[in-house]
């Protein structure tokens, strides 16, 4: 090589064989220096004598002969370093040995590689003959190196930090495992090595399990994974999540490697998040539930609430406004009245002979009557007007911007509408209003008043004949505290015994005999002197006294009758009035018949006269009470008759012998034609219907004449006789008998 690289190709001389043999051999020398792959050079004096083309390529020169004459020095990264490897090479090179080392080396660009040199002396004796290098560029290599043995080095890193398990198996074995496995499960460093998985697998069985089920997830080449329970060398149990790889799925041989995580926090944590799930959604439905009856009873507290309210404002029987919205709405209007000088009326309305309806067909039926009237009221009042139940057959209208004519008309309709009757179950009922009105600012300006004084009112209304209204006057509140009064003073009048019967005669009018008498009733107050029955039988029957005032007359006038009887009276007859009251009552015909029994009085001695509104209001029931009278031998009149409104297909329907003629007809007849007719028709009327007929209120002999002539049966009044005390009657009836 030497004798190659010292003399070039060209300039050898080929004279002989040997010298071709020379030729031939430099050569064969040329082309497998040439063809090397790796760089070669002859360096004497540190300069380069000669060199390959792979080593000028290297050096990044163009031609070999471009190095020739370079010093070796500048291939080096810097003298020092050249120097450095003379020193380094030369105990070495200087023994005939061959010098080796990988070193930076400086390309003609200034760039540095990594190359390998193989250096030797041509002739160990004497350095002065140069030296041949054999240079490799192994930069490419050597990165090549780094890189794996920084990526080995991370892997290490990995291995030896990673908070996770690592190990490997073959055969049935740990071959490695890192440090945190050991840690894991409790053994010191090295332990696990060669160790079986058994020892920290609980049982033989979830080993062998654990096999089976990784078998041939694994041979496909895919991961396995699983939760594992792992033993400590401890004994304690971990929860561990598995997963595990072959190296190489298609060689068992490679082995495994397993990636192991101690999750038993983690378990124990999804545990107690899995608990706390739980109470929480046991406290959203505990909660819910409770939120739900909560609700249900804000409901329920919501509703009791209007409930509450609905009673304390409003009546439960009609649904209409009670006392105590009245006020309210009141107040309102009344401000409102003032405020804008606009009108207001209260019209304050009772039902006429209520009482008579509960009493006689149940309170069912009463109750069921409030309520149709009640719907009635409210249909004919406007909107904004209010119309309230005070309780039992009392009602309220408040008609806010109403003047008296306003409040007259409403009245009115009212009355008109009260004479279409109700149905109430198979029951056909009329019945009528008596109203009082009262006015702001005039008759009152606070709810109270008003309403007290249009309540005096309608009292005034009842005392003047009901089912009519009345304007409330200054006049009329002095008169309604003397009804108080006398309701007070009738309570005790019984017992006191301030109650007297007068009786008025009945003459008949074809014979001139006195027939009968009519019991009046009479009341002597102390204090309060004589009451007209006409005010305190009203007042009476409003506070219900007249049933018990009502039997004592019945009871006082058969005594009395059974005394004249005894007394050789003739065979004179008693007349009682029954107030439409005690003609509802259904006891009535038993309670009579059972006065008749107990005094021994034959019962057609006994005559009971009904008002003429008594059979209007409910003619059905008013014919069933006058036939159970009738069956019982008492006879009935009709008294007032003409006043009323009985038309003559009910008059045919009742069991009445007689009819009295009202007082009103009488009174005029002298001078009045319209009056003449009625009486005559009256009497007519009466003959026709096989009726007798009595006029009341005689009081001239002119008016008896008229009655003569009409065929009229009997008369009764001052012209006879004024009513008179029993004893004064009596003395009255013998003389009456002798003069005529
Ligand atoms: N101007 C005038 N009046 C005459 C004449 N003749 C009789 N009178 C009066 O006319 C009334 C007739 O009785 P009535 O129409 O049943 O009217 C009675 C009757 O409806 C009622 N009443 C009287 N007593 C009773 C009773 O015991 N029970 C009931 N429920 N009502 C009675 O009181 C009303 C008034 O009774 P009284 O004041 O006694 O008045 C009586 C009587 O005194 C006359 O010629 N001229």
């Amino acid at each position: 090589m030497s004798t190659l690289l010292n003399a070039p190709s060209h300039a050898l001389p080929l004279e002989s064989a040997e010298s071709n043999a020379v030729q031939r051999l430099l050569r064969e020398h040329q082309t497998l220096l040439e063809s090397a792959d790796v760089g070669i050079v002859f360096i004497r004096q540190r300069v380069v004598v000669r060199c390959n083309r792979r080593y000028a390529e290297i050096f990044g020169y163009l031609h070999p002969q471009d190095m020739e004459g370079i010093s070796s020095a500048n291939f080096h990264p810097t003298r020092t370093e050249f120097r450095e490897l003379g020193r380094t090479a030369y105990p070495t090179l200087s023994r005939g040995e061959v010098f080796k080392t990988e070193r930076l080396m400086r390309r003609k660009n200034g760039r540095l590689f990594w190359g390998a040199l193989t250096g030797r002396l041509i002739n160990p004796d004497d350095t002065r003959e140069g030296s041949i290098w054999i240079i490799d560029d192994i930069d490419e290599q050597k990165r090549s190196q780094s890189l794996l043995g920084n990526a080995l080095r991370e892997k290490q890193l990995l291995f030896d930090h990673a908070a996770i398990g690592i190990a490997f198996f073959r055969k049935g074995k740990i071959t490695r495992c890192n440090p945190h496995l050991e840690q894991m499960l409790g053994y010191d460093p090295g332990e696990l090595q060669n160790i079986d998985p058994t020892s920290f697998i609980p049982s033989t069985q979830a080993w062998e399990q654990l096999q089976h089920k990784s078998q041939s997830v694994l041979l496909n080449g895919l991961r396995f994974e699983a939760e594992v329970a792992l033993q400590r060398k401890d004994g304690s149990v971990l929860e561990c999540e598995m997963r595990c790889k072959l190296l190489d799925a298609s060689d068992l041989s490679q082995g495994s490697v397993w990636i192991i995580e101690d999750i038993t926090d983690r378990k124990l944590a999804q545990q107690h998040l899995a608990q706390v799930q739980n109470q929480l959604e046991q406290q959203v439905r505990e909660r819910t539930l409770e939120l739900s009856s909560t609700v249900a009873d804000l409901h329920r507290e919501v509703q009791d609430q209007e409930r509450i309210y609905w009673l304390a404002h409003y009546d439960p029987l009609t649904g209409l406004p009670n006392r105590t919205l009245l006020a309210q709405r009141s107040a309102g209007a009344i401000q409102t009245a003032t405020e804008n000088s606009t009108p207001l009326a209260v019209i304050f309305l009772d039902l006429d002979h209520f009482k008579h309806v509960n009493d006689s067909l149940g309170h069912k039926v009463g109750d069921a009557l409030l309520v149709e009237i009640g719907k009635r009221l409210r249909s004919i009042v406007r909107e904004r007007d209010t119309v309230a139940r005070l309780g039992g057959d009392e009602f309220v209208l408040l008609l806010p911007g109403a003047n008296a004519q306003g409040a007259a008309r409403v009245a009115a309709k009212l009355q008109e509408a009260s004479q279409r009757p109700y149905q109430i179950e198979h029951h056909e009922l009329t019945i009528a209003p008596s109203m009082g009105i009262a006015l702001h600012p005039q008759d009152g300006t606070e709810f109270d008043a008003l309403t007290q004084a249009a309540d005096v009112a309608m009292y005034h209304a009842k005392l003047d004949g009901r089912n009519t209204y009345r304007f409330f006057t200054p006049e009329m509140r002095a008169k309604s505290l003397r009804a108080l009064q006398l309701e007070n003073a009738l309570r005790r009048a019984l017992e006191r015994k301030q109650f007297q019967l007068h009786y008025q005669p009945q003459v008949c009018l074809r014979t001139g005999s006195i027939r009968s008498a009519e019991a009046l009733l009479r009341w002597h107050h102390p204090e309060l002197g004589s009451i007209s029955p006409a005010e305190f039988i009203p007042v009476a029957e409003d506070s219900g006294q007249i049933l018990q005032i009502g039997e004592w007359v019945l009871k006082t006038a058969v005594e009395q009758l059974k005394q004249w009887n005894q007394q050789g009276l003739g065979n004179i007859k008693v007349a009682v009035n029954l107030s439409a009251i005690q003609f509802h009552q259904p006891q009535l015909p038993e309670m009579v018949s059972r006065i008749l029994t107990e005094s021994g009085i034959s019962p057609d001695l006994l005559e009971l006269e009904l008002t003429e509104g008594v059979a209007v209001q409910d003619p059905r029931t008013a014919t069933a009470t006058m036939d159970r009278l009738n069956s019982h031998g008492i006879r009935l009149s009709m008294d007032d008759f003409g006043t009323g409104y009985s038309s003559l297909s009910q008059l045919k329907r009742f069991q009445i012998y007689k009819l009295k003629i009202d007082q009103s007809f009488i009174r005029d007849i002298d001078h009045d034609s319209n009056d003449r007719a009625i009486v005559s028709a009256i009497i007519r009327m009466a003959q026709a219907l096989g009726m007798q007929t009595t006029a009341e209120g005689v009081e001239t002999q002119a008016q008896l004449e008229f009655l003569q002539q009409q065929g009229c049966d009997e008369a009764q009044g001052y012209h006879f006789s004024r009513p008179l005390q029993a004893g004064d009657f009596e003395h009255f009836f013998r003389s009456y008998a002798q003069s005529h």
